[in-house]
């Protein structure tokens, strides 16, 4: 391995990107695009970790707002995340690279269930590993869920990959004004409530010393460079 900062990552997509130009759904054109980079990280080295959100298909939060119990929209989400691991893991195999879903949410005649064992060794024979079902319980998220799994799978960076290049000090879709950080650490983060994480995924990456590093998706080509230790991006460190 030569030239990468970091050699374990959990890469956290978000689910809104692959929805590309649309509003809903899965675009085949960037999920491809999305594993291109994978396949060149993995080729320099890299072990790799994805956790995909679900926000291109379902958000737990969307059913509560129409009077309907939030846990059957939970399940709903974590299954929408489900899809996209799965979308995911048919482009990497067509491109050749040996990848494997392992769910937080027992989906046994779809893919494995997640346990820390079958992770490490799965990530230990190269094989990408597609952390899907979040946590597998109900009022957590995706983040939380990245954070989770870059500790119990030992990573050295949690990179966020997601439609801006980086946290600003307000949302930059609202706020034509807001400035972007290069560096924040942990505590900065949590306590000017800057939202691209959630509090507990900030709190789980800081009590594990993993730094997080937050990049855009839309840039063909920017995980090596944030794997490399260079491109525009956040880091939130200690
Ligand atoms: N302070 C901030 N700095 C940067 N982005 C911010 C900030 N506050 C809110 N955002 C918003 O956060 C979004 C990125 O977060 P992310 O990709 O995690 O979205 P998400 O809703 O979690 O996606 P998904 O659930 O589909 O994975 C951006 O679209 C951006 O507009
Ligand atoms: O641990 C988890 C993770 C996710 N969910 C549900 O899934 C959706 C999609 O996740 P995003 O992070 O918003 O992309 C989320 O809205 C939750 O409804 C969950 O319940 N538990």
């Amino acid at each position: 391995m030569t030239g990468l900062r970091w050699k374990r990552v959990l890469v956290k997509l978000s689910g809104e990107a692959l929805a590309g130009q649309q509003a809903m759904g899965i675009d085949p054109d960037v999920v491809g695009r999305i594993a291109d980079d994978l396949v060149s990280a993995v080729r320099l080295g890299a072990e790799i970790g994805v956790v995909i959100g679900g926000g291109n298909l379902f958000r737990g939060a969307w059913l509560q707002k129409q009077g309907t119990d939030r846990v059957t929209g939970d399940h709903m989400g974590m299954m929408a995340t489900v899809m996209n691991a799965l979308a995911m893991r048919e482009a990497l195999a067509a491109r050749g690279l040996k990848a494997s879903v392992l769910s937080g949410l027992p989906i046994p005649t779809v893919c494995d269930t997640f346990t820390q064992r079958g992770g490490l060794e799965h990530l230990a024979s190269d094989r990408v590993v597609l952390f899907a079902g979040g946590t597998g319980s109900p009022f957590f998220t995706t983040d939380t869920t990245a954070a989770l799994r870059a500790a119990e799978m030992r990573c050295d960076a949690i990179l966020k990959a997601t439609n801006v290049d980086g946290i600003y000090t307000a949302d930059p879709k609202k706020d034509p004004n807001a400035e972007r950080y290069d560096r924040l650490t942990f505590e900065e983060a949590i306590s000017r409530d800057l939202k691209v994480l959630d509090t507990s995924a900030f709190a789980l990456a800081r009590d594990n010393a993993i730094p997080i590093i937050v990049f855009s998706l839309q840039e063909a080509g920017a995980l090596i460079e944030v794997l490399a230790g260079r491109g525009r991006a956040t880091v939130v460190a200690g």
